[in-house]
């Protein structure tokens, strides 16, 4: 109840700066989703390396962003930026695939005895993410979008499980905020 965040609050509140505190920064499920997003890519790229299948797959990434750039529209979101934002996400996904691919090339992997399924399992989840990544840019747009928010927003997303994974991925993936 008395965090430092809402004792951080009520100050701004008193010193006058009500934008501030009528409107804490909520980036939490943003951040878990894009988190999850970059982790799963370990189970895309094991799914690949089992079919033999390459990293990249373009129809499938016109596919993702045109259906998010559509159901970011309905959630009254400018197609610029959710583009900008998913292609981010795509690029720090094929980062972590080629990361892996790398390192089992090197150790010689042959198969995985537990490669989850691209299509059944892994793409819809990728797909449920999406939903939520957008409904959390919408939730936050405002302060997503104010360049004067820019540090608050890089310090709420950047600690990240997946930096364990890639911290290069990690940067493509925070980029567009
Ligand atoms: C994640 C995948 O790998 C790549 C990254 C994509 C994505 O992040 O959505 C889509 C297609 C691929 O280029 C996939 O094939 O599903």
């Amino acid at each position: 109840q008395d965090s430092p965040n809402n004792l951080r609050h009520e100050v701004d509140a008193r010193s006058g700066n009500l934008a501030r505190s009528q409107a804490p920064l909520q980036l939490e499920p943003l951040r878990l989703a894009i988190d999850q997003r970059l982790l799963l890519a370990q189970a895309v790229a094991r799914a690949k390396w089992n079919a033999r299948a390459v990293i990249e797959d373009l129809p499938r990434e016109a596919l993702v962003i045109h259906a998010a750039v559509e159901q970011g529209a309905a959630l009254g979101l400018p197609g610029d930026w959710i583009d900008a934002v998913f292609r981010a996400q795509i690029e720090a996904s094929k980062t972590v695939q080629r990361e892996l691919f790398a390192q089992w090339r090197a150790q010689q992997v042959d198969r995985f005895d537990d490669a989850p399924d691209l299509a059944r399992t892994v793409r819809p989840e990728l797909d449920r993410l999406t939903a939520q990544i957008l409904r959390s840019m919408r939730d936050n747009q405002t302060a997503l979008r104010d360049p004067a928010g820019k540090a608050d927003v890089a310090r709420a997303l950047g600690v990240l499980e997946a930096r364990t994974l890639s911290p290069a991925a990690v940067e493509q993936a925070l980029a567009p905020f």
